[in-house]
């Protein structure tokens, strides 16, 4: 037996003709961060909810420490959920927003007290808890928020985009500040955003979630360097997807050119997608290139420049290069065979693409 905590089987969630989950299943282990991943409306707070008991699955098992806890009701189960607006109470203070859960199961008062001030230490607010909340910034709040949900003790953290009110650099701050604390109390954490660089910099494990399916977990690295189809790819980081057919094993044809790649396993003449990092092209010489480009645009970052050339076939390509090109100017494009990545392609990403295309026309503001 594993230390499993959380297993969905099979689980989908329908509102009245809208399928918003179809056949979820994945295992929790106890003590891990993982993240739920996707954009707007794929069904990651829907999955939350039906742990937390929320919401009820249509169909399908929800499994807590072995156990059914489909029909177990929320405030029976052992896990509490940080929410975006935090949801605090506005006219108590700090500590007695932090014990409310308590009181409210009649714990006896000392025992109250000594929680609460182990909950406002963990998160590193020792000596606040006369504070009003009123007095409080975006940032201690947000914490305040998680020592009311830890001092219930339990044995998983839901957490709704619980950064997604604070500002770039308390972000930032925050997500390692949530990681070790995370580590420090040794109870998984499940967090939901669809900031992918926010799941890449946080998480043990990713599930990346698009229209109610799981299409694909895993550990960070493995995501990103090895994404199993065009939507993964084209989410996470940034990336060139281009079409092509796989020769032989290790031989792929790209635009009308072969080249040596690291790939197996599919079948002669295959049609697949080929992925490569834009930090993983670089530029050269013309004479030196594997393909022969035009430099259409060149923007300076900081530590590197990001290049749009297109090849002599009229395809784009993303390249980020610490060369600096001149808009017009002929250049070669270099990558060794194993920043090819090849991936399987599959007619139903025409309709991923589709609705990608709309998801992108959103800002951050309408998602919500
Ligand atoms: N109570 C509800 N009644 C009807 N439809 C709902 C309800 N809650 C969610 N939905 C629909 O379920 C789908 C998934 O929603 P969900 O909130 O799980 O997405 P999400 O990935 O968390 O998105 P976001 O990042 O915008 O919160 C959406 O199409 C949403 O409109």
């Amino acid at each position: 037996m594993t230390n499993q905590v959380i297993e969905f089987r099979h689980v989908s969630k329908q509102y009245d003709d809208n399928l918003v989950l179809r056949d979820i299943n994945f295992t929790i282990e106890a003590g891990k961060f993982y993240t739920l991943l996707g954009p707007s409306g794929s069904g990651k707070t829907t999955i939350l909810r039906i742990i937390a008991g929320f919401d009820d699955a249509t169909s399908g098992d929800v499994i807590f420490d072995g156990q059914r806890i489909n029909d177990i009701p929320a405030n029976q189960r052992q896990v509490n959920t940080v929410f975006q607006d935090y949801a605090l109470f506005p006219h108590m203070n700090v500590a007695e927003n932090v014990a409310f859960g308590l009181k409210i199961k009649r714990i006896p008062k000392e025992e109250i007290a000594k929680r609460v001030q182990d909950a406002l230490h963990m998160v590193q607010l020792d000596g606040y808890g006369e504070r009003e909340i009123t007095e409080m910034s975006g940032g201690q709040r947000q914490r305040v928020a998680i020592a009311r949900a830890i001092v219930n003790r339990p044995k998983v953290l839901l957490l709704d985009e619980a950064l997604s009110a604070l500002d770039h650099k308390l972000r930032v701050e925050m997500q390692a500040e949530l990681r070790a604390l995370q580590r420090r109390l040794g109870i998984t954490f499940i967090f939901v955003t669809h900031d992918q660089g926010e799941a890449l910099a946080m998480s043990d494990q990713i599930f990346i979630i698009n229209d109610g399916m799981i299409q694909q977990s895993g550990t960070p690295v493995d995501i990103y360097d090895e994404p199993l189809n065009h939507f993964v790819a084209d989410f996470i980081g940034e990336s060139n997807i281009v079409p092509g057919i796989m020769k032989k094993d290790f031989l792929v044809n790209i635009n009308g050119h072969d080249f040596e790649c690291v790939d197996a396993g599919m079948k002669p003449n295959e049609k697949v997608e080929a992925v490569l990092r834009p930090e993983d092209l670089d530029i050269t010489t013309v004479d030196q290139g594997k393909l022969v480009a035009t430099v259409d645009t060149q923007l300076f970052r900081g530590v590197d420049y990001q290049i749009m050339v297109h090849d002599e076939e009229g395809h784009e390509w993303k390249i980020n290069s610490i060369h600096k090109t001149k808009v017009g100017e002929k250049v070669g494009i270099t990558f060794d065979p194993e920043d090819i990545h090849i991936m399987r392609y599959h007619e139903t990403e025409a309709a991923f693409d589709a609705r990608l295309d709309s998801y992108e026309g959103d800002d951050e503001e309408d998602e919500r």
